[in-house]
Parts: C-alpha cells; sequence; structure tokens
C-alpha cells in the first residue's frame, strides 16, 4: 500500500522487492513490499538501522543495482512512467538529468584522475546542449553556489586537493548540475566531521528548496530528518514499519521500533539526569516477515499475535501509516524543539 502526499506524486515507489541470489543458490530478500511517494519538492526520509534496505531501495529507483544475479519487482514510478520497464539506454538518459544521487563517500564518487571542473562540465555536456566555455563557466558558477572558496581556482584542482567537505560540496554541485527533479542522498554526511556536517545539510536543504527539487534522504540519524525532512519512513528488515509527517513521527511515534529508535537518542527536553533507553538485541535477531513481525524478538510488547503472517502497514491517521500489531497510543504534543 502506498503512503499519500496530497499533490501527484513525482515518485510513487509501489510493493518494490529486490532479492539477490547468494552462491549456492539461496536467495536473500534485502526490500520486500516496499512503499512509498515524494510529491515535487518534497523532502522525505528513509530512515532506519544498518542493513534495513534503505540504500538497496534507493539503487533500485536509480537503476543502479548490479544486474546479475539480482530480482527486482514492484514498480518505480517516475512522473506516471515505470523506470524499472524502461530501456537501459532512456534509464541512463535520465540519470543526472531527471534523478541524480550524492554517496556517502566522496571520494569514491569522485574520479580521482579528473579535475573537479572536468567532472561538473561532462555532466553539463552530457545532458545540455552547450560549448566547453560556456560550461566550464557554468561549473565555476555551481562551486560557488555550493560554497566552495574561489571557485575559478578549484575548478582546475583533482579531488584529493580538497578536503572532504568540500569534495562533499563539489559532488553536490556535480548532482544538481542539470537541476534534477529528485535528488537522492545517500548517507551523504556520515563521513564528514561534525561542524562540516550541519553545514552541507544546510546547503542541501537551500539548494533543494530553491530549485523546487525533491529530496529522498537516506540516514539512519534523526537528527538529520529532525532537521530537514517533511515525511518519513521508517524501515526494518527490508519493509517500511512506518510511514508519517515529521512532526507526527517524532511527536507520537506509534511503531514500537520508531518508539525505540526515538528513546535511544539524547533530547533536549529531557529531565537532566534521563537515562536513554537502548532497543535491546541486534537488527540480526529478526523473523521473516512471512512468519511474524521481524522486529519481534527485540519489542518488549510481542505477545503471540505478533506471529502474523500478513501484518499490513495500516492508517492510524491520514498520512499515518503503521504496521504493528500492537501500536504505542498517543503522548503529549509536540515539543518546540521538533516543530
Ligand atoms: N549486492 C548485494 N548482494 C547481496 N546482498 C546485498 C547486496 N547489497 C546489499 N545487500 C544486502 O541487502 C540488505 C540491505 O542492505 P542495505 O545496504 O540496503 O542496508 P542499509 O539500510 O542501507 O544499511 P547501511 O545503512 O549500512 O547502508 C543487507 O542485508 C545487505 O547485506
Amino acid at each position: 500500500m502506498s503512503t499519500s502526499t496530497t499533490t501527484a506524486p513525482l515518485l510513487d515507489v509501489r510493493d518494490l522487492t529486490v532479492t539477490f541470489q547468494r552462491k549456492g543458490g539461496r536467495a536473500t530478500s534485502a526490500v520486500d513490499g516496499v512503499s512509498f511517494t515524494i510529491a515535487p519538492g518534497e523532502v522525505v526520509g528513509v530512515v532506519g538501522e544498518s542493513g534495513s534496505g534503505k540504500s538497496v531501495t534507493s539503487l533500485a529507483v536509480m537503476g543502479l543495482l548490479p544486474t546479475r544475479a539480482t530480482r527486482v519487482g514492484g514498480q518505480v514510478l517516475f512522473e506516471g512512467r515505470d523506470l524499472l520497464t524502461l530501456p537501459t539506454a532512456e534509464r541512463a538518459r535520465m540519470r543526472g538529468r531527471e534523478l541524480a544521487m550524492v554517496f556517502q563517500d566522496p571520494m569514491s564518487s569522485l574520479n580521482p584522475v579528473l579535475t573537479v571542473g572536468l567532472q561538473v562540465t561532462e555532466v553539463l555536456r552530457r545532458h545540455n546542449d552547450i560549448s566547453a566555455a560556456d560550461a566550464r563557466t557554468e561549473a565555476v558558477d555551481l562551486l560557488r553556489r555550493v560554497g566552495i572558496p574561489d571557485p575559478a581556482r578549484r575548478v582546475g584542482e583533482y579531488p584529493h586537493q580538497l578536503s572532504g567537505g568540500m569534495r562533499q560540496r563539489a559532488l553536490i554541485a556535480i548532482a544538481l548540475a542539470c537541476k534534477p527533479r529528485l535528488l537522492i542522498c545517500d548517507e551523504p554526511t556520515t563521513a564528514l566531521d561534525v561542524t562540516i556536517q550541519a553545514q552541507v545539510l544546510e546547503l542541501l536543504r537551500e539548494l533543494v528548496a530553491e530549485m523546487g527539487t525533491a529530496m529522498m534522504m537516506i540516514t539512519h540519524d534523526l537528527g538529520v530528518v529532525a532537521g530537514l525532512c517533511d515525511r518519513v519512513n521508517v524501515m526494518y528488515a527490508g519493509r517500511v514499519v512506518e510511514a508519517a509527517g515529521r512532526q507526527e513521527l517524532f511527536a507520537a511515534p506509534r511503531h514500537r521500533y520508531t518508539e525505540g529508535l526515538l528513546a535511544s537518542i539524547p533530547r533536549l527536553d529531557s529531565p537532566r539526569g534521563d537515562r536513554l533507553t537502548p532497543i535491546p538485541g541486534t537488527p540480526r535477531d529478526t523473523i521473516g516477515w512471512d512468519r511474524a513481525c521481524a522486529f519481534a524478538p527485540r519489542c518488549r510488547h510481542v505477545t503471540d499475535a505478533c506471529i502474523h503472517p500478513d501484518l499490513e502497514l495500516a492508517e492510524m491517521d491520514p498520512d499515518h501509516h503503521v504496521r504493528c500489531v500492537h501500536p504505542a497510543g498517543r503522548p503529549e504534543p509536540a515539543t518546540e524543539e521538533h516543530r
């Protein structure tokens, strides 16, 4: 089932499944019936622990999963067209122009033997009919817009000559060069120092708002979600377990996993001396969804009813969906911190 937005969605992911065929014939399911939408200009977070399927979901949307031994099912509708059925060449043409992606590690995403300027102009010239000189002028302007100082000099530099923060800014310049309709960011600040993280997130927020670009923000950091996202999808073991507006999610989490995630991070409004409550166990303590709620082994509220093969993502409120047999009630209203 799909979580809804009021305007026609830009991206409408329906019942996405990704299965990897392992050596010896065993298939593992990484994404298991994921559905969500992103409206034009909307910033949607995908949050969850390591291994929950966030990156595989984004790579499936971008068409960047390895084709060998990978089975992708469902639909990825971009402005109504199913990307999964488009010819490979057409998908490649859309990457950079309609959809772009920023990865976690800028050093492995940038080409080390090409100047930063050349990597920006390459994208501009691939998708636009412009001269080399105009592309260079535009590249300098883009580097300036992403906050790279002295951009006219920096265009001639190689990635290793830039700091980590500057490299990530260069990568953002490349991703936004053709003003894509959708930008997918996969943990874009994890590899950066904490002070630089905030600057890069603020830059992303400003740029997508200015360009009207929608953003899918993949993160395990609820602080990033609180500061940036309009709506949030919480993933666990390859499925969306809760989908809600940001305010609603922080004020009244309904899934016991989301509740646990929120209880395990420090909050400014917690009383002094209040202890954080970690979620017991690890994501490895999982039951297959076909037999039960995958979170059941780690859940403090588990009962026999959680052994239930058809646990649907159910509507709690308009635009708030939860996959849980014992969802939490509605606690106190949102604090200023999360508005
Ligand atoms: N190419 C692949 N072949 C086989 N299994 C894979 C492949 N890529 C990912 N997986 C598996 O798919 C599952 C989901 O991985 P994914 O990278 O999407 O998780 P994630 O939520 O993004 O975690 P992280 O935050 O650590 O990146 C994991 O169990 C992972 O081992």
